[in-house]
């Protein structure tokens, strides 16, 4: 064989073999959640256990983690497993973390607002958010626990107070609103859900919840009644779970579903996969509103590029404009609490 033919394409495999390396090399990423023997925190850990781009699975709760832990830890999968129980052990639960998840706190019952369960769950993010300034400084922080409106600025003051604040890190989860609107608008339209997406942009609760349908791919179109009726629902999705339930809490499984999808998204930045982008809610100057979800592309320090909210129909620009006041509101109180109490 001629030989230059033979040096050519013998450097073209070195080249492609490290291009392949560069592309799947992975960073060992190291996920905590923080709530994981809740109803969203156990399907949650199951699903990060059973993924390769999991490596560390670290239980934290205040009950039951050694069973959680003992239980996901004899599953065949890479995740080495660990429980951690009680605050005396976020230490060890936190330290060394690339992401923290976090649905500890109240669910709602029938006839709460998410607003209700702020008193409660306050307190139990913002002594949260200070274990993951203390020990895992640089982790991404996904927050589940509502009201999302509410708890990402409590977070968010914590890591501003202990001076480790990263607005590029922490991010409110609101990947079940999207989650809902592609399944909703497949199940109108008949398409396949997988296929379906559909960005969500403002907050977490009621009429925050802005399904921007008019972005959707592929391309759908409605009546004006029904896409009211479209919005209103995905708007509503979380009480109608929680009617459904009787009592017995809100959405778990979905929310497992979507927390691991924003979990995975951010293991996926992590390790240097570009186009990774996400809605989730984080500090913005996108609208008058200082945080606000829209798409974000996600990098290995989190936030890399804010998307924007794109071209809105005037229903949703109408929509935005309703929803500001409301999360300024929700912002200023959770502030407050940290801000004021101290
Ligand atoms: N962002 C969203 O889209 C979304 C969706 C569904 C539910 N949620 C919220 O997620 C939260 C959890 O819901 P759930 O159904 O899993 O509730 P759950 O009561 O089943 O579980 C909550 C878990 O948090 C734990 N916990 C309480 N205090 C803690 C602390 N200080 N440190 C660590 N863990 C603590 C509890 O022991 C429990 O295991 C609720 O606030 C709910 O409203 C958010
Ligand atoms: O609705 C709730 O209280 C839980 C969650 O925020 C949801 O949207 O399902």
């Amino acid at each position: 064989m001629n030989v230059f033919l033979l040096r050519s394409s013998a450097s073209a495999e070195v080249v492609n073999h490290v291009r392949r390396l560069s592309t799947t090399s992975t960073k060992n990423v190291k996920v905590a959640v923080c709530g994981a023997s809740g109803g969203i925190g156990q399907p949650l850990a199951l699903l990060l256990k059973q993924s390769p781009l999991v490596t560390k699975l670290s239980l934290y709760d205040i009950v039951h983690t050694p069973g959680v832990a003992a239980d996901l830890s004899h599953i065949d999968s890479p995740a080495v497993t660990s429980g951690h129980n009680g605050p005396e052990n976020l230490k060890d639960a936190l330290s060394g973390m690339d992401v923290v998840i976090i649905p500890a706190g109240v669910p709602r019952k029938p006839g709460m607002t998410r607003d209700d369960l702020f008193n409660t769950n306050a307190s139990i993010v913002r002594d949260l958010a200070e274990a993951c300034a203390k020990y895992c400084p640089k982790a991404l922080i996904g927050i589940i626990s509502n009201p999302v409106n509410s708890t990402v600025p409590i977070a968010s003051e914590v890591l501003k107070k202990a001076g480790t604040y990263d607005k590029r890190r922490i991010f409110g989860v609101t990947t079940l609103d999207v989650v809902r609107s592609n399944a909703f608008i497949a199940e109108a339209k008949k398409l396949d859900p997988r296929k379906v997406n559909v960005p969500v942009i403002g907050g977490h609760a009621g009429i925050t919840i802005i399904p921007v349908i008019s972005q959707a791919t592929p391309s759908v179109s409605f009546e004006k009644n029904q896409l009211e009726a479209l919005t209103l629902r995905i708007q509503d999705a979380g009480t109608e779970v929680v009617k459904a339930k009787a009592g017995s809490g809100s959405a778990t499984l979905s929310m497992a579903y979507a927390g691991a999808r924003f979990a995975f998204s951010l293991c996926k930045a992590i390790n240097g996969e570009s186009n990774v982008v996400e809605c989730a809610y984080i500090a913005s100057d996108i609208t008058e509103s200082p945080y606000f979800a829209t798409p974000i592309k996600l990098g290995k320090d989190g936030v890399a590029d804010n998307l924007g909210l794109g071209k809105l129909s005037s229903y949703e620009q109408d929509l935005v404009q309703a929803a500001i006041p409301e999360l300024q509101k929700s912002i200023k109180k959770g502030e407050d609490f940290v801000n004021k109490s101290s």
